[in-house]
């Protein structure tokens, strides 16, 4: 995995998208998203066959436009469809064994603490996701805000790690969390509700491009 395809890392699942996620993939895509994770989770989200159909019409989208394909948490599914890789957190399946199920694909840790970076990069990880940066509304289980003091302690310590921040990021303060020294933002709302995600995506695409 090249760092820069964290730039602009979109998430959604259906319970997340205004119109069809179909629609705001492809708006997204659009503006210039550079990797792109399933979540399908919250109320009224898919399961069994019909998530699967839903993956499968994304991950043609994401193919078609040359962005990896991640499935968070549904390690089987991945496997199944063949995604270009996982997201997991700490409450989820764990790292080493996700690692040895995914061979030579894309595995993303989320890590709240410098223990749990470190732990990451020893089972293999290929990035971290970090967060909440900002307070969000998105993740009912979301821990504390963290704000980016531990970004850029990991950057400190492990400058050539990918580290991509998530939760409450914004087109107006994407901007720190890059300075803080991450390579990317994770993004839901500010692309999934945005009246036009392709000009979301965008804005976002630049403010990498100015910062980095
Ligand atoms: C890029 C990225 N970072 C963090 C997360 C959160 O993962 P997790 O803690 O497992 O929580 P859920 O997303 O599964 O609710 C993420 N999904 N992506
Ligand atoms: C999926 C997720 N994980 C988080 C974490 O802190 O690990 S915050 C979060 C939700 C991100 O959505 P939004 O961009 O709408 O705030
Ligand atoms: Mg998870």
């Amino acid at each position: 995995m090249k760092k820069e395809q964290l730039a602009v890392y979109f998430i959604a699942g259906t319970p997340n998208c205004r119109t069809s996620i179909d629609e705001t993939l492809q708006a997204a895509i659009h503006g210039g998203i550079t990797m792109f994770q399933f979540r399908e989770k919250g109320e009224g989200a898919l399961t069994g066959e019909t998530k699967k159909h839903q993956a499968l019409r994304l991950q043609s989208m994401c193919k078609q436009a040359g962005i990896p394909f991640i499935v968070n948490d549904d390690i089987d599914l991945a496997i199944e469809i063949g995604a270009d890789g996982v997201h997991i957190g700490q409450e989820d399946e764990p790292a080493s064994v996700v690692r040895k199920k995914i061979k030579g694909g894309i595995v993303g840790v989320s890590v709240h603490t410098m223990d749990e970076f470190e732990k990451a990069i020893i089972d293999g990880a290929d990035y971290v996701g970090t967060g909440p940066i900002y307070s969000t509304a998105t993740k009912t289980d979301a821990r504390p805000v963290a704000g980016t003091t531990l970004i850029a302690k990991m950057k400190e310590k492990y400058p050539h790690f990918p580290i991509v921040g998530i939760g409450g990021i914004t087109i107006e303060n994407a901007v720190d969390v890059m300075k803080a020294g991450a390579d990317g933002v994770s993004v839901i709302t500010a692309i999934s509700h945005a009246n036009k995600p392709d000009q979301a995506a965008s804005k976002l695409k630049n403010v990498f491009s100015k910062t980095k």
